[in-house]
């Protein structure tokens, strides 16, 4: 009965999320043969898609390509890429240009809107936001999400299009799916032309590269962003040996990079605006460590007039220990992915004593964790920043008490650039504005593979001219 409502709730809620779009004649289809499954044969089919044959998890972001699921290895390619992100090349290269995009786009069309008096979808703005960022961070693109008017840009919407239908197939049973497929019908048909086009960008990106470093290196090399990097950069195996970078493993590179740091840091950011706005002492907190930072320079009678020029440094973003723990704590209580799930490589007992056997698939609720009374105590599902300071110093927790960025040797490889880029959002926004939720409008979460808000995050902005 319980993994029947389970998959009942799971099916409803992708189904909800997909009813706006096209005919839902095959979902509907779906729905039955979908609902008398056994909640392992939903794990199994997930697991499959995103377990090899040797047994290693490949990245979270799961890719359905007209020949299946693309995959990065995770061995190769990653290890590259974690490497690469943590030089101090692509760490200035990444500020400066997550910098440009929020001063030049994010604050120029919320200046906009703020004149206008109008009120947007927080949670779509800054989804455009993340999606710019991350491209221009991966591989030195800006797709444009952020123009002035925010028209629809087609690689972006098809990029969307493609991750939600792909969801389709886990709630499907396989020859519900594998048919429509094969003829070319209803959301598959949707899904073939939606990867078509980010596959078509993605072969684009890595020729366009490759030909750079056949016809100008120099100017490649000079690139930092991390696609340039793994093209023109020399790697080694463990044994020495230089290891060469295939145009699939690359193109699968780009889009598990979008996958992962798409959603994420948007979703955060939505959610911690939303309870900044329901907690109003925790904003205040906030905009008093913001009026310390700039005191220094800005400050006439106690009264900081706020220039419109003001950009965070690192440091100053390194001291604002309140925000951070805001963001911490937003995080805890709704973290951008909610449910996370593993295979069991070898027999391992649980703390609890529970026996799991070689093989079995394990699904945890990261969610339920962050709000369960005896891991964070009484006032566990309370927005609590004070719980992550102590003498005005920032403590953080275990990994495994907290696994929102995961934990162990898998740990979220985007952690340190998601976090920099929610503080100089949080910072820059909150210094200028304050953000009011339109009346009456309910927000509620969403269950799909990233923690949405169901209807999204409509807000006004109130120009803020001052701190006191
Ligand atoms: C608030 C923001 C973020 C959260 C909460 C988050 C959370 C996570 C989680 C839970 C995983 C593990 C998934 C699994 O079990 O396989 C993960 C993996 C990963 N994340 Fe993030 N992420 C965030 C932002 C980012 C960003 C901005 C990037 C890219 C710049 C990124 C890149 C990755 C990659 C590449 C992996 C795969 C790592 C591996 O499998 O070894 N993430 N993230």
């Amino acid at each position: 009965m319980a993994t029947a409502l389970l998959g009942l709730f799971i099916i409803s809620s992708l189904f909800e999320r997909l009813t706006n779009k096209g005919p839902m004649l095959w979902p509907v289809i779906g729905i039955i043969p979908s609902l008398v499954l056994h909640v392992n044969d939903l794990c199994d089919w997930i697991t499959k898609a995103l377990i090899k044959s040797d047994g290693t998890f490949h990245f979270r972001g799961m890719w359905m390509g007209p020949s299946g699921i693309i995959t990065a290895d995770p061995s190769k390619i990653e290890r590259a890429a974690i490497s690469e992100m943590h030089s101090s090349r692509f760490v200035a290269y990444s500020l400066q240009t997550m910098e440009d995009l929020v001063h030049q786009k994010l604050l120029k069309i919320m200046e906009k809107l703020a004149i206008s008096k109008g009120c947007i979808d927080l949670q779509e703005l800054l989804l455009r936001f993340t999606f710019d960022n991350i491209c221009i961070a991966a591989f030195g693109i800006n797709p444009g999400c952020l123009s002035l008017d925010l028209s629809d840009i087609p690689f972006a919407k098809a990029f969307e299009e493609a991750t939600e239908i792909t969801l389709l197939r886990f709630v499907h049973a396989p020859f519900v799916w594998k048919p429509m497929k094969l003829l070319d019908i209803g959301f598959e048909k949707r899904l073939k032309n939606a990867v078509q086009v980010v596959h078509g960008f993605a072969e684009k990106t890595v020729k366009d590269r490759k030909n750079m470093k056949a016809n100008n290196f120099d100017s490649l090399n000079n690139n930092a962003d991390l696609l340039s990097r793994l093209v023109s950069a020399e790697y080694s195996d463990d044994n020495g040996k230089n290891i060469f970078f295939s145009d699939k493993l690359l193109k699968d590179f780009c889009t598990s990079f979008i996958l992962a740091g798409r959603d994420t840091g948007s979703l955060a950011l939505a959610w911690f605006f939303w309870l900044i706005h329901e907690n109003p002492q925790v904003e205040r907190q906030i905009l008093d460590e913001i009026k310390e930072i700039l005191s220094y320079h800005f400050a006439k009678n106690d009264v900081i007039v706020i220039p419109s020029e003001v950009v965070f440094t690192t440091e100053e973003l390194k001291k604002m220990v309140y925000l951070e723990a805001s963001l911490f704590e937003a995080l805890r209580l709704y973290p951008p992915v909610p449910i996370d799930f593993k295979e069991v490589l070898e027999d391992d007992v649980f703390p609890d004593g529970t026996l799991v056997k070689q093989g079995s698939k394990i699904i945890y609720s990261i969610f339920s964790m962050g709000r369960t009374e005896s891991i964070w105590g009484k006032d566990c599902q309370e927005f609590k920043p004070e719980r992550w300071t102590k003498d005005g110093k920032f403590v953080s927790e275990n990994q495994f008490k907290y696994p929102v960025f995961n934990a162990g040797p898998r740990l979220c490889v985007g952690k340190k650039f998601a976090y920099v880029q929610m503080k100089m959002v949080a910072a820059s926004i909150l210094l200028r504005y304050s953000i009011k939720v339109v009346e009456g409008h309910h927000v509620h979460p969403k269950l799909t593979t990233t923690l949405y808000m169901k209807h999204g995050l409509l807000v006004t902005l109130e120009p803020r001219l001052s701190l006191k």
